[in-house]
């Protein structure tokens, strides 16, 4: 909790002429306050008491007190919003970039959608805390102290009588408020993983509408509904219960001070303008306290919503500063050792990679080979540097763990199994590669390819908007894209998980001439799945359960390890399906 108001501190630091100035506006309000009940009880007696020239001179102050009320209402709200959207901007930006910088085994424990609920949801709320409720906080009590101080003026006995509720509403405040802020919590942690459903499911329609699978779905979201639903039904408890004895207080001081104020006017303690300007100080007595209990409910589910989002940028950061892309094609020389690497996803868990150990020469082309689940992309996972693990893994004999990441980057042009692609154009989407390249380039290497088709079939040609994830176009486009933006990365170390499952027969052919193109400029490892490229490899590993059960060329392979030749022949019946 220290830390959490001490995040929340610093941005009252870094506005703090903003904050001054809304101090100028919160004091102005409680003068403004006094004032009214101040106008209301000389009003009335000066009028009861038929003095004509001090009921005008009051008139005029009435009107002052509309127009300062008017401006003072303003700009309490500008200030107040403008400090909200900095803190939501400052911090959304703040937590985004953190998330860019955290290491991959984060986003593998995490939920998208709960980390955007994150940064959209829970800074929402902060914004507010720090723009309103906080604000609201201090402003209550001020605002009640002062009316107190006014109402002991105008009668002693009846202001301490009714001064009695504030102490009680803020008891009953902070009883509901621990519950308060538990439940906002769990309800906040329930709609971050309905959040994530959604999207879930956003993404998954065509599967959802092929496999009837739509009730199953439906009923899931309903069961985490339910949850949100049972959770806001307790949040609505609480806040009901703390309302309404907060305000039941409130309304009996009232009672209190009508009763006992029509008392004191019988028998001429105070004016009928004194009990009128009691009254209405009452209201900035009461209102603040009972209103406070609310806004204390507030500010417990904000605290929560603070917490949620400080965890996150506690988690320890894989980069200081985001790494810039340097250059790739400079590099020459390129080989690869990897000794003893063991690694598991979750520590004490089953390793999926035993001790492996392999080299690849410069410029030579090797094939990774073994079932589904074996661990082939989790080595390129690896030595890409998403997570670490023991053993050590060298590149022209420096240690990768000693690079820094833009260092380690430059060596690989990488293409996964999953296309990822961002909103935007074809082009934008190649050009990722090489963020200086020109249209030019892009036509010409795209040309090289054969991969034409991005150029002269799509509507726009490059300038065809891709859609989300790439959902505008075709799964054997999407694969051109990111084979395209790999090569135009140019690195010296190409890593292929071949995914080549949706290119037509000519594509295919295609990459595999590109492939070959490689072999002596270039150091390739391709996690292979066709036997054709198998067998265009200088050297394959056989991976089996994490652990390299056989290495060798071709031929070597097929003529020592029968595990190998009963794999490659699944591998030549993959082709010829
Ligand atoms: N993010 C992750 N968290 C936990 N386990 C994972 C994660 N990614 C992969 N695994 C596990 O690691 C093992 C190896 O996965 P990997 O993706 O490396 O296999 P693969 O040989 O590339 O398989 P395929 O041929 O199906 O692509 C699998 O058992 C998988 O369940």
């Amino acid at each position: 909790m220290k830390g959490i108001y001490s995040e929340l501190f610093a941005y009252v630091k870094k506005k703090k002429f903003t904050y001054v100035l809304l101090m100028v506006c919160l004091f102005t309000g409680i003068l403004l306050d006094l004032a009214l009940p101040w106008f209301m009880m000389n009003i009335t007696d000066s009028a009861l008491g038929g003095n004509t020239k001090e009921f005008r001179f009051i008139l005029i102050i009435g009107i002052l007190i509309l127009l300062f009320t008017f401006a003072q209402n303003y700009f309490d709200v500008l200030i107040k919003n403008y400090i909200a959207s900095f803190v939501r901007n400052n911090l959304r930006l703040r937590l985004f970039d953190h998330y860019l910088k955290l290491p991959m085994q984060f986003f593998s424990k995490t939920k998208s959608g709960e980390n955007s609920s994150r940064i959209i949801n829970d800074v929402n709320v902060v914004g507010d805390l720090m723009g309103n409720t906080l604000v609201s906080l201090i402003q209550g009590p001020l605002v009640a102290i002062a009316a107190f101080i006014f109402l002991i003026n105008i009668q002693w006995q009846l202001a301490l009588i009714c001064g009695l509720i504030g102490p009680l509403i803020i008891l009953i405040g902070k009883i509901f408020g621990v519950s308060m802020r538990r439940i906002s919590g769990e309800l906040q942690e329930q709609v971050s993983q309905s959040q994530s459903y959604i999207q879930e499911t956003m993404n998954n329609m065509p599967f959802i509408r092929t496999y009837l699978i739509g009730n199953l779905v439906a009923e899931k979201f309903g069961g985490l509904t339910k949850k949100i639903f049972n959770y806001d039904l307790k949040k609505g408890k609480i806040q009901a219960a703390l309302q309404g004895s907060s305000q039941a207080v409130g309304f009996l001081t009232f009672l209190i001070a009508f009763g006992l104020g029509a008392y004191f006017i019988l028998i001429g303690e105070i004016t009928i303008g004194a009990l009128l300007a009691f009254i209405q100080l009452l209201n900035h007595v009461v209102w603040p306290f009972s209103g406070l209990a609310q806004v204390w409910g507030t500010t417990q589910e904000s605290l929560s919503a603070c917490e949620r989002i400080f965890r996150v940028l506690k988690e320890k950061r894989q980069f200081t500063s985001l790494p810039e892309a340097l250059t790739a094609s400079s590099l020459e020389s390129n080989h690869i050792s990897v000794d003893k690497v063991s690694f598991s996803y979750d520590e004490g868990s089953k390793k999926i990679l035993n001790d492996i150990s392999l080299k690849v020469k410069e410029n030579q082309f090797v094939a990774i080979v073994g079932h589904n689940g074996s661990g082939k992309s989790t080595i390129f996972k690896l030595l890409l540097g998403f997570f670490p693990y023991t053993g050590m893994i060298k590149i022209n004999n420096k240690n990768t763990n000693e690079m820094t990441y833009a260092e380690l980057m430059q060596y690989f042009s990488f293409v996964s199994q999953d296309q990822y692609l961002f909103s935007g154009t074809v082009l934008e989407n190649i050009r990722y590669g090489n963020l200086q390249a020109k249209e030019s380039d892009i036509k010409t290497l795209l040309k090289n390819l054969k991969f034409d088709d991005l150029m002269n079939h799509l509507p726009n040609g490059l300038a065809t908007e891709v859609g989300e994830g790439g959902s505008g176009l075709s799964g054997g486009q999407r694969q051109k894209i990111s084979i395209a933006r790999a090569i135009l990365r140019n690195a010296p170390i190409f890593l292929f998980d071949e995914a080549t499952s949706a290119l037509d027969y000519q594509s295919e052919e295609q990459i595999q001439e590109v492939l070959l193109n490689f072999k002596n400029e270039r150091t390739t490892l391709v996690i292979a799945h066709k036997a054709s490229t198998i067998k265009q490899a200088d050297y394959i590993i056989v991976l089996d359960k994490g652990e390299i059960r056989a290495k060798g060329s071709h031929n070597e392979l097929m003529n020592k390890d029968a595990y190998y030749r009963d794999l490659y022949k699944e591998y030549v019946v993959g082709d010829a399906g």
